[in-house]
């Protein structure tokens, strides 16, 4: 198993992310049971799974986070990672401009942070503290956060799982226009099946520790929420998740009627929720 820092030396090869035989157990328990993957760089990828399948577990194994990784797997990663977990974690007591050039140098970090909280749509807010800023802006500052440092890799745990849900459908129209304009490798973890079919061209279901369903979606952008062409795609995943639609539909009964394009809601720009 290789060691961040020797992943961090490999830089940019194609694919972005390779796991051969990934495993990890904790007391005893595998939660990873060697997997094989490759991620081919610049592909959007969504991970589903049930809770506690080790969607997280797998993706801070890639991130390089977790160093008791087991096996006689072989990851490598690109240079450049970044990750947005669910919650902002951003400091409280930095302004939101600072914490977006945390960890950056250089006197063109300061341009590039400013212009990183703009194509979130946070222009103006650069001295705002994070106690004042609403659910949706601080993941919007998460993801300047990551933007900064021109990730090859973006590594989204739930980004958009604390959201309210039309949040949810605007952070998805905004993580898909990022993507189109930077081109990173994603692997974005999330429980919503729509949210993988609507942003990513490959959805991996985790299953028994396994990659249990590999799923290339192959419909353009922007996607429909209710586009019954993805509906087949959905059947195929919810089978792989052992979730009938009735249950599916149960998960999340707040949520909205989504918009047909995800770029241009129908409805009115919802107010974001306040942390
Ligand atoms: N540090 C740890 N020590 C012990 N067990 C752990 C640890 N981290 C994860 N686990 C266990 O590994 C399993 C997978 O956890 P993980 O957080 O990866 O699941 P997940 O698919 O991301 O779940 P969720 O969707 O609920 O976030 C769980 O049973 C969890 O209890």
């Amino acid at each position: 198993m290789a060691t961040h820092a020797e992943q961090l030396t490999t830089g940019l090869t194609a694919p972005a992310v390779r796991l051969a035989g990934l495993t990890r157990s904790f007391d005893g328990r595998t939660v990873l049971d060697g997997i094989d993957l490759d991620i081919p760089a610049g592909q959007f990828t969504a991970l589903l799974g049930h809770s506690g399948s080790g969607k997280s577990t797998l993706l801070r194994a890639i991130a390089g986070l977790d160093h008791r990784v087991e096996g006689s797997g072989e990851l490598s990663a690109p240079a450049r990672v970044s990750v947005v977990f669910q919650d902002s974690r951003l400091l409280p007591w930095c302004r939101v401009l600072d914490n977006v050039l945390l960890g950056t140098d250089g006197k063109e970090a300061v341009p590039r942070g400013r212009a990183a909280l703009a194509e979130v749509g946070l222009a103006g807010r650069e001295r705002a503290w994070p106690n004042e800023l609403s659910g949706g802006e601080a993941q919007r500052a998460a993801l300047a956060r990551s933007l900064v440092r021109e990730p090859e890799l973006l590594l989204a745990d739930e980004p958009f799982g604390a959201l309210d849900a039309l949040t949810r459908i605007r952070m998805h129209a905004l993580l898909r226009e990022l993507w189109e304009r930077h081109r990173p490798s994603v692997l974005l973890v999330t429980h919503d099946v729509d949210e993988a079919i609507v942003l990513a061209d490959r959805v991996l279901v985790l299953d028994r520790g396994r990659i249990g369903l590999d799923l290339t979606i192959e419909r353009p952008h922007p996607r429909q929420y209710r586009d019954p062409l993805l509906g087949e795609y959905r059947e195929r995943l919810l089978a792989a998740l052992g979730v009938t639609e009735h249950q599916e539909a149960e998960s999340h009964r707040e949520r909205p009627e989504p918009p047909d394009d995800p770029r241009n809601p129908t409805h009115p720009p919802p107010q974001e929720t306040h942390q």
